[in-house]
C-alpha cells in the first residue's frame, strides 16, 4: 500500500501539488487524471524519488520513502513521460544497464527479454541506438527496460502514449493482469476512454489539488447519464459540447 500524507510541492510562487492526501492500494489499477500542469508527473515524480516534496510524507508498505528509498525503489517500476533517456546506447545496451541496476541473473534477464521483445515488437531492433528510434519505439523499449525486474509496483507517466494500438492493447492487458495479480498499478492518462476502461480507482487533479478520488464506478454513478469525459470536464471547469452550445434548458 502507499500513503501519501500531506503532499505539497512548491516552484517559487507555483503550488504544483498542495497538500495531497491519497491511499493506493495493491490490486487496484489506479489513475491520475489532469489537465496540463495539474500535477500528475509532480506526484509521480515524488513517489519514485526524483523530486523531493516540499511537504509531506510519503509511505510505501509501511516504510517511510525518506528513509528506505532503496530498498522501496528496487520494487519500482518507472516509465517516465518523456522516453528520450540514454539515446546512444542501443536497445540491449540499455535493457543491460536496467538488468545490472537490479542484479538480475542472467537468465531471468533472457527470460523477460524474450517475452517482452516478442510482446512488443522490438526483437529485430534491439541492436539499433534508441536515438535512432521513433517515439513509440523509445516509449516500448523504455517500459521493457522498467518491467525488466518483474517489479510489484508498476508507476507509468502517460505509457500508453505514443504506442501503436497493438502494443497499447497488450500493455493495457499488462497492467490489468498486474492488478489482477494482487499487485500495484498506477499511471497517467489524457485519455479518457483508457482511464473508463482500465482504472479501478481514479485520483482527478486540478491545479495541484485533489478534486476526486474514488472509484469509476462511483464517479460515474454521480451522473447516470453522462460519459467519463462529460464528468470529468465538469469537475474540472469546462463545459460539454452541449453546455457550451448555449443549451440553457
Ligand atoms: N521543474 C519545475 N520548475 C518549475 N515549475 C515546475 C517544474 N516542474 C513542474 N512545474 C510546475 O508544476 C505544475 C505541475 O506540473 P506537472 O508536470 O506535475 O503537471 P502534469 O499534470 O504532469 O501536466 P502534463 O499533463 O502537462 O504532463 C505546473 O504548473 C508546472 O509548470
Amino acid at each position: 500500500m502507499i500513503e501519501l500524507n500531506g503532499i505539497s510541492k512548491e516552484y517559487g510562487q507555483t503550488k504544483a501539488l498542495d497538500d495531497l492526501n491519497l491511499t493506493i492500494k495493491e490490486g487496484k489499477v489506479f489513475g491520475f487524471l489532469g489537465h496540463n500542469g495539474a500535477g500528475k508527473s509532480t506526484t509521480i515524480k515524488s513517489l519514485v524519488s526524483i523530486i523531493e516534496p516540499t511537504a509531506g510524507e510519503i509511505i510505501v508498505d509501511q516504510q517511510k520513502l525518506t528513509e528506505h528509498r532503496l530498498q522501496i525503489k528496487e520494487k519500482i517500476g518507472y516509465v517516465p513521460d518523456t522516453p528520450d533517456l540514454f539515446l546512444q546506447l542501443t536497445a540491449a545496451e540499455y535493457w543491460d544497464l536496467m538488468a545490472a541496476a537490479f542484479s538480475l541473473e542472467e537468465t531471468q534477464k533472457e527470460t523477460q527479454l524474450k517475452k517482452f521483445t516478442e510482446l512488443f515488437d522490438m526483437a529485430e531492433h534491439q541492436d539499433e541506438t534508441i536515438g535512432s528510434f521513433s517515439h513509440g519505439m523509445r516509449q516500448k523499449t523504455i517500459i521493457i527496460g522498467a518491467l525488466l525486474s518483474d517489479p510489484a509496483i508498476w508507476i507509468l507517466d502517460e505509457p500508453i502514449q505514443g504506442l501503436d494500438p497493438q502494443a497499447a492493447y497488450d500493455l493495457k492487458q499488462m497492467m490489468r493482469a498486474h492488478a489482477d495479480a494482487g499487485k500495484t498499478v498506477i499511471f497517467s492518462t489524457h485519455d479518457l476512454a483508457t482511464a473508463q476502461q482500465l482504472c479501478d480507482e481514479l485520483a482527478i487533479l486540478k491545479k495541484g489539488k485533489l478534486i476526486y478520488n474514488g472509484t469509476v464506478t462511483a464517479l460515474l454513478a454521480q451522473s447516470p447519464n453522462e460519459s467519463l469525459e462529460s464528468i470529468y470536464l465538469e469537475m474540472t471547469g469546462k463545459s460539454s459540447n452541449t453546455e457550451a452550445e448555449g443549451d440553457d434548458g
